[in-house]
């Protein structure tokens, strides 16, 4: 059955919205204003699949992209770059204003600069045993077959040859594949997951594969294949060793971007405190000024981070300890300490870091994000607690999604 309706805005995920009968009406890929005609989805009450569109929005315009509405990778390649722009700011700004948090929403800055730096590819045998290699397909975890990709960093070019290469002999294991791989400065750094124990004549296969492909290091459920080349990445003066599958920012300009803000508003600091470290693009930055104590859970990340500050001369000292936040945040007495507190958790926010840090007289604490709605619950939670929320930059790394990240700084 084919309906028509008018798009009232885009919401959230990127998707245009109709309002029908006072209720929301997702379509992906359909703009404010468009008259379009949909089909029902079976089992998604609320949503529908865009069939035609009848009366195009001005702002529309043609993705550069031709797997663009059928990998699920992109969500906005359709929109026009200012309407786009306001459309992720606004989502800051209506969200803070929801939660009744004031303050100044600064512009967007754009950090996709070359691209993305990191891509997970999955493998699957399709049907007539032909193998698949891609990302998932837009609302479904079917495969669909990528040979090229316009979003990713130059760095990565010959991942994904790379990648089908290594899916190819693998893939007979019978498993379904995870492919990760990270542009470093010594080339492709690959860590697959998803098969089973592999017999000596399947590592030598791949070993040789890594050579054939350059790869910088190829490890499998991070354990090491084959290394070449140091898999580094440079922060700051530092160089870092990544370990397999630990966070890294998806744009080599998201990072830096990030770090500038959190530095600039950690300036006068003497000894900070780096929550949610990583690897260290805050931590090894912000040493170049200040003694720094970093935590993450993940204990190879703070290892490389903690080795990479140790051999980095000029560096004020780093001391990198690894912790779980959500169960053993730091409390008020430890954070007397520190006369600023960086923080940047998960998806999920740091709802029980934030409560202790609410209860602490630190003077500054800068907050990064990648969801804005844990944010805005974390950040009520400080305010609620005697800081004045002073400032919020939303940065655009992950153009053509709805995702966006904020730095944002309190003070008392
Ligand atoms: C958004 S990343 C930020 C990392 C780093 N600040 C950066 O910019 O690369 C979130 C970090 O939180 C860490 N993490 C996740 N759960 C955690 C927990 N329960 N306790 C401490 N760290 C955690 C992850 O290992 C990851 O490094």
């Amino acid at each position: 059955m084919v309906e028509r309706l008018t798009i009232d805005h885009v919401g959230h995920h990127g998707d245009g919205v109709a309002i029908v009968g006072g209720q929301s009406i997702y379509v992906p890929y359909a703009l404010p204003g468009e008259t379009i005609e949909v089909a029902p989805v079976p089992g998604h009450p609320d949503r529908r699949r865009l069939l035609q569109v009848d009366v195009a929005s001005p702002d529309r315009i043609a993705p550069f992209c031709p797997h663009f509405a059928i990998c699920g990778g992109c969500a906005i390649q359709h929109w026009q770059g200012e309407r786009y722009r306001a459309w992720k700011r606004d989502m800051v700004v209506e969200t803070l204003a929801r939660t009744k948090l004031d303050g100044e929403v600064d512009p967007l800055i754009d950090a996709h600069g070359l691209g993305r730096r990191r891509i997970t590819l999955h493998a699957r045998m399709g049907t007539h045993e032909v193998l698949r290699v891609g990302y998932t397909a837009a609302g479904s975890h079917d495969v669909i077959p990528i040979d090229h990709c316009p979003i990713l960093d130059p760095g990565l070019s010959g991942a994904l040859d790379a990648a089908w290469a290594l899916a190819e002999p693998l893939i007979a294991v019978g498993k379904p594949l995870d492919i990760q791989i990270t542009m470093t400065d010594g080339g492709l750094d690959v860590d697959v997951r998803g098969s089973g124990p592999l017999p000596p004549a399947m590592i030598a296969t791949l070993s040789r594969l890594a050579e054939q492909h350059r790869l910088a290091r190829l490890t499998r459920h991070g354990e090491l294949v084959l290394m070449r080349t140091p898999p580094t990445i440079t922060i700051g003066s530092a160089r870092v060793t990544l370990p397999p599958g630990s966070f890294l920012q998806a744009t080599v300009a998201g990072e830096e971007t990030l770090a500038a803000l959190v530095s600039e508003r950690c300036k006068r600091a003497k000894h900070i405190a780096d929550l949610f470290c990583g690897v260290g693009p805050f931590s090894l930055r912000l040493a170049a000024k200040s003694r720094v104590a970093a935590f993450d859970s993940d204990a190879g990340a703070v290892t490389a981070l903690q080795k990479a500050a140790t051999s980095t001369p000029g560096l004020k000292p780093v001391k990198a300890e690894a912790r779980d936040l959500f169960r053993r945040p730091l409390m008020p007495p430890e954070l007397r300490d520190y006369d600023a507190v960086v923080f940047d958790p998960p998806r999920q926010g740091a709802e029980v870091q934030a409560r202790q840090l609410a209860a602490s007289k630190i003077p500054v604490v800068v907050a990064v994000s990648c969801n804005v709605a844990t944010f805005a619950r974390d950040a009520r939670i400080l305010v609620d607690g005697g800081y004045e929320m002073q400032s919020v930059t939303p940065v655009d790394q992950f153009r053509h999604t709805s995702h966006i990240e904020l730095v944002a700084k309190f003070t008392r």
